[in-house]
């Protein structure tokens, strides 16, 4: 059977599934549930898969991780990703219901023609929890869940068609200020105010960052301001993500950081404890593979997806995503995908749209784009020698 062939009959795959797979989401985004704890998306995601056939593999090394296998060992393994937490407050403000839908239906999409390809080819749906806090896929990495997959490919809804996102590098850093506890209208000069050198930190970045380069971030929040009015704070808490293009730039803008952290502790005579959380929840930034986005923005364009050329969007828009991490252990791609709005994602708005079912046609377009991509890539396998050159290169030049 030729590519386009095989292309017609697994986007009609999808296609027969729509209003099945419509219930499937919504049934993610009624139940928004946050990172670490998506039991009812995991579930019916598992129970979904396997009744497609899947062999599933429910708690794959995590309790709401999964994976769902078709197809044989020997030739290309390809995975999909589902995300499916929500935001606390929210729910689905990021759309993951869409993004477990667009996993479950790239995986309906590909298995519907796996028997067609010449070569044996395996497919994962791999079910990855905690993406908005926590870093799922950083322990699902850790424990060499991906060592023997080729690429892997998921999209996500977004107010824009951006094939390329470029997608910062984070690290949270947390602050505690001690000082000493005294009565504010009589013997204040007893106290030392730890709330004063919050402020003052929280001052100090909002003053860097006028000198800091673009795409450089940092923001955050006071935890803990205090307890009462009428007693010096002796003890404040301040959480910030600093964000960056590469791991190297992100140590840089670490190093400024840490000048305003200490120099507020100076300043107020308080102690100063931090830390940057070098563990899960530090995301790389995202490498998209060219070939496998190149690929992807064709198929996307047949199905009349115009992906936005315009570098000011491209480059002014970020963020962050544990994808990133998969993409510096395997090839990949995570093209975001709009939804009829202009809302930005982490908005009531957001959340509304993506459980729409206007917004349904564009979640499967996706799904079929990358299902498009992935049988590009089987047919011609010599592809494959390009992408993980292309890979080495990139993740020498990050
Ligand atoms: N602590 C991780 C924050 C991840 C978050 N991701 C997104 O908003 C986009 C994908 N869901 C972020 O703030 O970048």
């Amino acid at each position: 059977m030729s590519a386009d062939n095989l292309k017609a009959k697994s986007s009609a795959a999808i296609q027969n599934c729509a209003s099945d797979l419509y219930d499937l989401s919504q049934e993610i985004w009624k139940n928004p549930e946050l990172a670490f704890k998506e039991h009812r998306a995991h579930q019916v995601l598992t129970d979904f898969l396997e009744k497609q056939g899947f062999r599933v593999d429910r708690h794959y090394k995590l309790d709401t991780a999964f994976r769902a296998v078709c197809g044989e060992e020997g030739g290309l393994h390809v995975c999909v990703i589902c995300e499916y937490d929500a935001l606390p407050g929210i729910g689905h403000g990021c759309g993951h219901n869409l993004i477990a839908e667009v996993g479950v239906a790239t995986g309906i999409a590909i298995k519907e023609v796996i028997q067609d390809f010449q070569q044996p080819v395996k497919l994962t749906v791999m079910g990855t929890p905690a993406e908005e806090a926590g870093g799922g896929k950083n322990f699902l990495i850790q424990d060499g869940c991906f060592k023997d997959v080729d690429f892997a490919m998921m999209a996500h809804p977004f107010t824009y068609n951006i094939s390329r996102w470029r997608c910062l590098a984070i690290i949270t850093l947390e602050v505690t200020y001690k000082g000493e506890a005294s009565h504010p209208a009589y013997q204040t000069w007893q106290g030392t105010n730890a709330l004063d050198a919050a402020v003052l930190c929280y001052s100090n970045i909002s003053v860097l960052r006028q000198q800091m380069r673009p795409h450089h971030q940092v923001h955050g929040i006071i935890e803990n301001g205090g307890t009462h009015p009428d007693i010096i704070p002796s003890e404040t808490t301040l959480r910030f993500y600093l964000r960056a293009h590469t791991e190297t730039e992100l140590k840089n803008l670490e190093k400024s950081v840490v000048g305003c952290v200490e120099s507020a502790a100076i300043a107020t005579g308080c102690q100063v404890e931090y830390s940057f959380k070098r563990d899960a929840s530090k995301y790389s930034n995202l490498i998209q593979n060219n070939t496998l986005a190149t690929l992807y923005e064709r198929n996307a364009e047949v199905l009349g997806v115009t992906n936005c050329p315009d570098k000011s969007v491209t480059g002014a828009v970020s963020g962050s995503t544990d994808m990133g991490n998969v993409t510096h252990v395997v090839p990949g791609i995570h093209p975001m995908f709009a939804l009829p709005t202009d809302a930005s994602i982490h908005s009531r708005n957001f959340t509304l749209q993506a459980g729409t079912l206007e917004s349904q046609p564009y979640a499967l377009n996706q799904a079929k784009a990358l299902a498009m991509t992935a049988i590009d890539v089987i047919c011609q396998p010599q592809l494959m020698d390009t992408i993980r050159v292309e890979f080495q290169q990139d993740l020498a030049n990050d």
